[in-house]
């Protein structure tokens, strides 16, 4: 059996008497790629801000190796559609969080050296692309080796070709560490092409999962088979 790496149980969240999400239930194992999609403002957001500790579940349980998560969770790191890079600090400090001792440093140049950018250790955020702060945030959030890496809308911003190439890099990146990830998107045909399960957000709740066996192939064939689920699952997204 493979083994459970994060749990959510009959979670639910409210903001006074706004109910964003109740009944939530699912499961992610160890090294998963998983999506989250959905209408905007379904609490697609919220679920990832509590799965990170950032914020506590008004009813239900969310544990992680089955402890439950109660404060911010260590075992996670979250990246975000804008960069938050610390624009003071060179890109390779960005990475460290400033820290300068030699393993930091080390283990900083080898996840700058994957993302592709070994030539800007010393560049500042202002001196370099969109694309390349993201890759920047990638390596930073890789930086303390998360069990789960939460993707919120992480390529939201950037254009069509750069986002290819990124999407790419982040598969590339979950083949090598075996890091789950959480990514939330609106873009089906991303979740479709970047994950081995898609989780339907709709009525403040998961309503369906979906399993991909076409993840991350480009044969024509497997792009049919994508296109395929991307459909279903924006009629689902779409329907009443
Ligand atoms: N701190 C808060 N106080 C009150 N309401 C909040 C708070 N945070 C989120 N909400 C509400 O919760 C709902 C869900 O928001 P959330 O950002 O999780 O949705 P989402 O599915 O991620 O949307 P999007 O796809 O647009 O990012 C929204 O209606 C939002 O206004």
């Amino acid at each position: 059996m493979t083994e459970q790496l994060l749990g959510i149980k009959n979670v639910g969240k409210h903001y006074a008497d706004h109910v964003v999400l109740q009944n939530v239930n699912l499961s992610i194992v160890k090294s998963e790629f998983v999506s989250l999609v959905g209408m905007s403002g379904g609490g697609k957001s919220t679920l990832l801000r509590m799965i990170a500790g950032l914020e506590k579940p008004t009813a239900g349980k969310i544990t992680q190796d089955s402890q439950e998560v109660t404060n911010l969770n260590p075992k996670v790191k979250m990246m975000f559609q804008d960069d938050r890079l610390l624009p003071w600090m060179d890109i390779l400090h960005n990475v460290t969080l400033g820290e300068n001792n030699d393993s930091a440093i080390q283990r900083a140049l080898f996840l700058l050296k994957q993302v592709g950018l070994e030539k800007y250790i010393s560049a500042y955020p202002k001196q370099i692309s969109g694309g390349q702060k993201q890759r920047v945030a990638l390596a930073r959030a890789l930086m303390p080796q998360p069990e789960i890496l939460l993707l919120d809308e992480p390529l939201g911003a950037l254009d069509a070709l750069t986002r290819m190439k990124m999407q790419d890099l982040i598969l590339q990146i979950w083949k090598n560490t075996g890091i789950a990830m959480v990514l939330v998107t609106h873009d089906i045909n991303e979740a479709v092409r970047m994950s081995q399960k898609i989780f339907v957000v709709k009525d403040a709740t998961v309503v369906q999962e979906y399993h991909n066996e076409f993840q991350g192939q480009m044969d024509e064939e497997s792009k049919k088979g994508q296109d395929n689920l991307s459909n279903q699952i924006t009629d689902e997204i779409m329907q009443e």
